[in-house]
């Protein structure tokens, strides 16, 4: 983004670039207000000394959580002062780029209390979350109990004498754990519980809790809190206090029950509204959905860092006198670019998934619930195949960075360390690979009886021909056509999709199918997932494209994300005789020259991602390639270096030095 140092490494690397940079910058950032609130917030983050962050792995937890604290008042003072608009104040957070109770405020707390609250209870607790005079977290998960939310032991037993509900943790079991900004930070919290009133269980609901005095923070009678410890990584996700909670009949006024899904009466009587009782897992959906366009931001911001240092680095051979860059190596390109184009890939299905939030929640207004369980699938599948894939990104960029990959100032290791749980919060991967895997085979079962599959399922609607047709590559050039490519994908998955119905159906009872084919059931979910994301980046490229080259750019990187998948995933494809090895062979030869087509614009290409040095707070990815004397300076800011000599010597070095020395004379 800017240069920071008068030498410009990679400037040649700029040169070569075939298509128009900034146009490209605005079709990443989604619009050209977007790019500009994105480029001015990112450029405040870092001209402001107080969101520094290069000294995270060094502080100790106490230190590391209080400066945490320092820079989310912080944030929020610039916030006022500069009378920031909600998406200008969500950049801006982004880019302080430190996870903080307020992602769970904003990202959670609020969303929870729109989502499930009524009208009464929202004009209540919303303007003072908004105003940040109370700060609440998202308190589901319990010591035994995350993945089965029906299997949650709190209770909530309505007390028709006071009109009050008494919050009970049973069990130690019961004890909440894990929610961000528990531990430390939050004053309230929306508590799920099974809900009981007249020894009646009625299952989950959220309650408003509020859990600290607002006068001193204190905890509240009743109320066992704290952290619950340190976390994978110095720094990293540490900045989080993820908290334990225990109720010891806590009592709470019935209003705070959130109300949209089921009411309780005065009398006690339990009244289930018309909308689905699925609501209650409303605030998933829609953090799912902002997880897959998180998952684009993590992706890009490491094949950034990997793509700039594999152009610096040099190793072997010879280029016009010197060494090759080791981006011109085919296996470095086969590792790096896929995942460039992955980075794209899930930019795009990313904001396609938003607007079927939108849609749907539009939907769910006027009393449509119809697609809910299609953005159920969708959300929870693509958030699942999108993080798995980051994860696993951001070690592969590790390692394309060689030794230096591993050093904290490679800014690697703590994206991954803070990345990695993403694959487990709100929802494990493989427990929602299988929500989608369910929701196939209900599909496919109803296809016969007049239910019609909507939206991303529609293309089982042509399942006869799904199932048999050929794949029409004749030559390379015929991997490069996007409808080849899409139908390809579908029958893949049609086919998948009916050979696992078909196992299913011999079960006498479906749990026990279900069971024993689990492994079989996530690969078929796979498939779907990756032909949604493979067709949503094709659609994305029938819109209109601005600028010169970038178009044919797009074409190549979608290219390149489907053929890659279709390489890594060559069995399930020859397997259900969806491609030939000829044909195999061939989409490979074409992987090759699509790598050389990317080549000259791989740094341009991550370039358009306008991330700022310190967003990417990496020593290799440095915008000016200026790699080696920086990794000298910040070697010699760690605290070791402070002496020359280190301290300990004279009680634990020397005796043995000296030891040795008189074993050596014996
Ligand atoms: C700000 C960002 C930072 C993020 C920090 C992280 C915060 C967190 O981690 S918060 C905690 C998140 N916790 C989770 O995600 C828990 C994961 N578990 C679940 O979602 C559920 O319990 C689940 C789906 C696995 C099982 O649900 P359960 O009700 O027991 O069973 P199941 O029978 O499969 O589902 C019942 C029905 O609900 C539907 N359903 C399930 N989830 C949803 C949903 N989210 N939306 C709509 N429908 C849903 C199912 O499709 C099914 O429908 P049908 O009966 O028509 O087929
Ligand atoms: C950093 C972080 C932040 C979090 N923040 C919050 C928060 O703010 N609020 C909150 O409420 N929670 C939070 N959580 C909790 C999180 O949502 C849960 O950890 C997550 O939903 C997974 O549940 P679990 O821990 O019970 O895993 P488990 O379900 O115990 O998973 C363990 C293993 O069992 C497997 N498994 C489980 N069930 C099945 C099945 N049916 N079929 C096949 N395999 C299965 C899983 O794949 C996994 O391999 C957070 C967690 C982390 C790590």
């Amino acid at each position: 983004m800017e240069a920071e140092a008068a030498v410009d490494y990679l400037v040649d690397e700029r040169s070569k670039a075939q298509f128009d940079i900034d146009a490209m910058k605005i079709i990443w950032a989604g619009g050209k207000h977007e790019f500009e609130v994105s480029d001015r917030m990112a450029r405040l983050v870092a001209s402001d000394p107080v969101f520094r962050k290069d000294n995270r792995a060094i502080l100790d937890r106490k230190e590391l959580f209080k400066n945490t604290l320092r820079k989310a008042a912080h944030a929020w003072k610039r916030i006022i002062e500069l009378r920031l608009s909600e998406q200008e104040a969500s950049k801006l957070r982004f880019f302080v780029d430190e996870p903080a109770y307020t992602d769970l405020h904003w990202g959670m707390f609020i969303p929870v209390i729109k989502g499930q609250g009524t009208e009464e209870q929202r004009k209540k607790w919303l303007p003072m979350a908004y105003r940040m005079q109370i700060i609440g977290c998202y308190a589901q998960t319990e010591l035994g109990h995350g993945s089965n939310v029906q299997g949650l032991e709190t209770t909530a037993t309505f007390d028709p004498e006071l009109d009050e509900f008494v919050i009970h943790s049973p069990t130690l079991t019961s004890s909440k754990w894990w929610p961000g900004g528990l531990g430390r930070a939050s004053t309230h919290a929306v508590v799920f519980a099974r809900l009981i009133t007249d020894g009646k269980d009625h299952g989950i609901n959220g309650f408003i809790v509020q859990l600290r005095s607002l006068d001193d923070h204190l905890p509240l009678p009743g109320i066992i809190i704290g952290d619950i410890g340190m976390k994978f990584g110095n720094g990293a996700y540490n900045t989080m206090d993820n908290g334990f909670l225990r109720f010891d009949h806590v009592r709470i006024p019935r209003d705070q029950m959130l109300m949209r899904v089921k009411q309780v009466t005065r009398e006690g009587k339990v009244v289930q509204s018309d909308v689905p009782w699925q609501l209650l897992y409303g605030t998933m959906v829609y953090v799912r959905q902002t997880i897959v366009a998180d998952a684009s931001c993590a992706l890009s911001r490491a094949v950034c860092i990997a793509t700039r240092y594999s152009a610096v680095r040099r190793q072997f051979g010879s280029q016009n006198g010197h060494e090759t860059q080791v981006i011109d190596y085919r296996t470095q390109q086969s590792r790096l670019f896929p995942l460039l184009a992955s980075a794209y890939a899930f930019r795009f299905v990313g904001e396609w998934l938003k607007w079927l939030y939108m849609d749907v929640t539009q939907r769910l207004q006027a009393r449509d619930f119809s697609t809910l369980p299609e953005a159920h699938a969708c959300t929870a599948g693509l958030k699942s195949l999108t993080t798995s894939v980051t994860a696993d990104a951001i070690e592969e960029c590790r390692k394309l960075c060689g030794g230096h990959g591993y050093l904290c100032s490679s800014g690697l290791p703590e994206l991954f360390a803070v990345y990695v749980p993403a694959c487990t919060y709100e929802g494990d991967n493989i427990v929602l690979l299988l929500q989608v895997a369910r929701f196939l085979m209900k599909t496919v079962s109803q296809l016969g009886s007049g239910e019609r599959p909507v939206g991303t399922t529609t293309y089982l609607l042509r399942l006869e021909h799904l199932l048999q047709c050929p794949c029409d590559v004749q030559g390379a050039e015929d991997w490069l056509k996007p409808d080849v490519v899409v139908q390809l994908f579908e029958a893949r998955s049609a086919r998948m999709t009916v050979a696992c119905a078909k196992s299913l159906s011999k079960f006498s009872k479906p749990e026990d199918g279900f069971m024993d084919l689990s492994a079989d059931l996530v690969s078929v979910a796979t498939a779907h997932c990756q032909l949604i994301v493979v067709s949503k980046f094709v659609e994305k490229l029938q819109q209109d494209i601005p600028g010169e080259g970038v178009k044919q750019q797009l074409e190549a990187l979608c290219s390149i994300y489907a053929l890659s998948l279709l390489k890594k995933h060559l069995g399930d494809f020859l397997s259900t005789s969806c491609i030939t090895s000829k044909q195999a062979s061939l989409a490979n030869d074409v992987l090759r020259s699509l790598y050389s087509q990317v080549r000259p614009n791989a740094i341009a290409l991550v370039d358009a991602f306008n991330y700022t040095d310190h967003f990417l707070g990496s020593v290799l990815g440095r915008y000016d390639g200026n790699v080696y004397p920086k990794l000298y300076e910040e070697a010699l800011k760690d605290p070791l270096n402070e002496s020359v000599v280190p301290d300990g010597y004279h009680e634990y070095l020397q005796p043995v030095l000296k030891q040795r020395l008189r074993t050596a004379r014996l």
